[in-house]
C-alpha cells in the first residue's frame, strides 16, 4: 500500500459520503489518479477502490497537493495527510512535488481551485481523460467561488455564489449518472433545476474492461430561496406537536395544501419522464421478478438487522400479492430514491432533485424501469418519517402517537389525490402494489439507517411493526 493509500484508508471512513460505514476496509487502491487541469498539478481526481468483505465498491477523491507548510488556517481542517517525497511515478509525484513532501487535502473545500472547475465547465473542454461539457444552449459565469454544501449527503455539493450546484457524485459506477441522464430529459421543465453541465471520465467496464464514459458531477442551477420539503413538513409537524388537543387541520402550519401541489408535480414529472424516455408494460413474470427482488432485499436486510425477522412473514405476503396483481403495469422511468429531502419549495412551487435513484444500488439496477407508484411509496414514506422522528425522546410521546398518526394519513391522502388530480394513476386504487413498495422501501430504510444513522433505525422499524399489524 502506497503512503496515499495509507492516509486515505484512514480519512475515507470518517467521510459523510462513505457508503460503508460500520465494516472494516480489507484493500484500499487508487485505480486511477488524473491531474484535471493541464498546468496545475495540484488538483487531482483520483478512483479509489475499496475492497470490503469481498467486494468492491469505486469513489471519487478531488485530492489537493501542497507543497507542506503552505495549506493555511483555512483548509486546516479539509487535511488528508503529509506524503513524504515519493519515487519517480509514486504515489502523488509530479513536477511540482516530486523532490519535497507534500500536504494531501479535499480540494473540495479549495475554492480556488473549484473555481477553475466551474471555468473548465463553461469552456466545455472536452478531451483526454477527463472531459468537462456545458449543456447545449447554456452559458456560464464564470469566477465564482464556491462553498461545501453541509448536510447528510450521499454526495458532495458545492454553490457557486447564488447561481449554480456542482454535485461531485461520490459514489462511482461505470456509465452516466441517472442524475445527469433524467435531469437531461426534463430540461425545460418548471419542476427541475435548469443543468448545465457535467464532468466525466473512462472508467474501465467491470467486465470487458473497456473504457466507459462515467459522470463525475453534474453542474446545476442553485435555487436559492428554496426550503427543503423536509424542512416544511417537519416544521408542521412540530406546530401540531405544540398544540396539544388540537387535530392537524386545527394545529397552525398545516402542510396538506402543500402535500397535494408536490403530489401534482410529481406526476408532472412522471409524464414528462414518460414522454422523453422508454416505458413498458411488465409481463408477468417481470412482475414475479420484481416481487421476488423484493424478497431478497428482505433477506438480506434481516440478516443485517435481527429486529426485522419478526415481521418477515407478513412482508413476505405482501411481496407475493404484488406477484399475484393481474392487471397490466405500466413501467418507466422513475425517480428511485424519492422523498421529502429529495423536493424542494420554490417561490413558484416544488422542485424535484437527485434522480440519482438509491446511492448504493449499480448503476444498471437503478436505470431499470419501474412503476411510478414506486415513487409515490417513497413520498408516503417519507410523511411517515416526518411524523414519527420527533416522538423520539419526546417527553409526552405516548399522547403524541395517534396526532403523528393523522398528520401521516392526512398528508399521504393529499399528496394522492394531488398525483391523480395532476394527471397520475390514482394511487389509492392501486393499493396491493402500492403497499409493496411502501414495504420495500421501508426494508431499504432499515439497512440504511443501520448503516448510516443506527440512532434512526427505529423509525423504519417501528412503521414496519405498524404497517404489517
Ligand atoms: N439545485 C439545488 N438548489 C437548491 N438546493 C439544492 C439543490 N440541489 C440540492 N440542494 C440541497 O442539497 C440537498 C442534498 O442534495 P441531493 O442532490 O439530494 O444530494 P445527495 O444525493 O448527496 O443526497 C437537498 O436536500 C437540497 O436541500
Ligand atoms: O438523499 P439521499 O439520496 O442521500 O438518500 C438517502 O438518505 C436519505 C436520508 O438523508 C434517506 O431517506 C430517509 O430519511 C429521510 C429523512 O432524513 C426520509 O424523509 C426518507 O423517507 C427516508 O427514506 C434515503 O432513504 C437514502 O437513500
Amino acid at each position: 500500500m502506497t503512503q496515499l493509500e495509507e492516509l486515505l484508508t484512514a480519512w475515507i471512513p470518517r467521510q459523510r459520503w462513505f457508503a460503508g460505514k460500520g465494516v472494516p476496509i480489507d484493500a484500499l487502491t487508487v485505480e486511477s489518479q488524473h491531474v484535471l487541469i493541464p498546468g496545475v498539478p495540484g488538483l487531482r481526481v483520483l478512483v479509489v477502490a475499496v475492497g470490503q468483505k469481498g467486494g468492491t465498491d469505486r469513489y471519487q477523491v478531488l485530492l489537493g497537493l501542497r507543497p507542506q507548510g503552505t495549506l493555511g488556517d483555512e483548509l486546516a481542517h479539509a487535511t488528508i495527510g503529509v506524503c513524504e517525497p515519493a519515487p519517480a511515478g509514486g504515489p502523488v509525484g509530479g513536477p511540482a512535488y516530486g523532490p519535497s513532501s507534500c500536504a494531501v487535502y479535499d480540494a473540495a473545500h479549495d475554492h480556488e481551485m473549484t473555481a477553475r472547475l466551474l471555468d473548465r465547465i463553461a469552456e466545455g473542454r472536452g478531451s483526454g481523460a477527463v472531459r468537462f461539457r456545458r449543456m447545449p444552449g447554456s452559458s456560464i459565469r464564470t469566477g465564482m467561488r464556491s462553498i461545501v454544501l453541509t448536510g447528510e449527503q450521499s454526495n458532495t455539493s458545492l454553490v457557486y455564489g447564488e447561481d449554480y450546484v456542482l454535485k461531485m457524485f461520490r459514489r462511482l459506477w461505470p456509465g452516466h449518472n441517472p442524475d445527469l441522464e433524467l435531469t437531461a430529459a426534463l430540461a425545460g421543465s418548471p419542476f427541475i433545476a435548469r443543468p448545465y453541465g457535467w464532468i466525466e471520465a473512462d472508467l474501465p467496464d467491470p467486465v470487458t474492461g473497456e473504457p466507459v464514459a462515467t459522470t463525475l458531477a453534474m453542474l446545476q442551477q442553485y435555487l436559492r430561496s428554496a426550503t427543503d420539503g423536509w424542512v416544511l413538513a417537519a416544521t408542521s409537524v412540530r406546530d401540531l406537536y405544540a398544540s396539544p388537543g388540537l387535530a392537524p387541520d386545527e394545529a397552525g402550519g398545516d402542510f396538506t395544501g402543500e402535500a397535494e401541489r408536490l403530489g401534482a408535480a410529481t406526476a408532472a414529472v412522471h409524464r414528462d419522464l414518460a414522454r422523453a424516455l422508454p416505458t413498458d408494460v411488465v409481463a408477468p413474470d417481470t412482475q414475479a421478478e420484481m416481487a421476488r427482488a423484493m424478497v431478497d432485499r428482505l433477506g438480506a436486510a434481516i440478516a443485517e438487522v435481527s429486529d426485522l425477522a419478526p415481521y418477515a412473514q407478513r412482508l413476505r405476503t405482501a411481496f407475493d400479492a404484488f406477484a399475484e396483481v393481474d392487471a397490466p403495469l405500466p413501467v418507466q422511468r422513475v425517480h428511485g430514491d424519492y422523498h421529502l429531502g429529495q423536493v424542494v419549495r420554490t417561490d413558484v412551487g416544488w422542485v424535484l432533485l437527485d434522480f440519482e435513484g438509491e446511492p448504493a444500488a449499480p448503476v444498471s439496477e437503478r436505470q431499470r424501469l419501474s412503476s411510478p407508484l414506486r415513487d409515490v411509496a417513497g413520498m408516503l414514506r417519507s410523511f411517515d418519517y416526518a411524523a414519527r422522528h420527533q416522538l423520539t425522546g419526546h417527553d409526552q410521546d405516548e399522547g403524541l402517537a395517534e396526532p403523528a398518526r393523522a398528520w401521516a394519513l392526512r398528508n399521504r391522502e393529499a399528496f394522492c389525490s394531488g398525483y391523480a388530480f395532476g394527471g397520475g394513476i390514482d394511487p389509492e386504487k392501486h393499493q396491493v402494489v402500492l403497499r409493496a413498495f411502501e414495504y420495500d422501501k421501508a426494508v431499504y430504510e432499515v439497512m440504511y439507517e443501520a448503516r448510516h444513522r443506527p440512532s434512526w433505525l427505529h423509525i423504519p422499524l417501528d412503521s414496519i411493526a405498524a404497517l404489517a399489524n
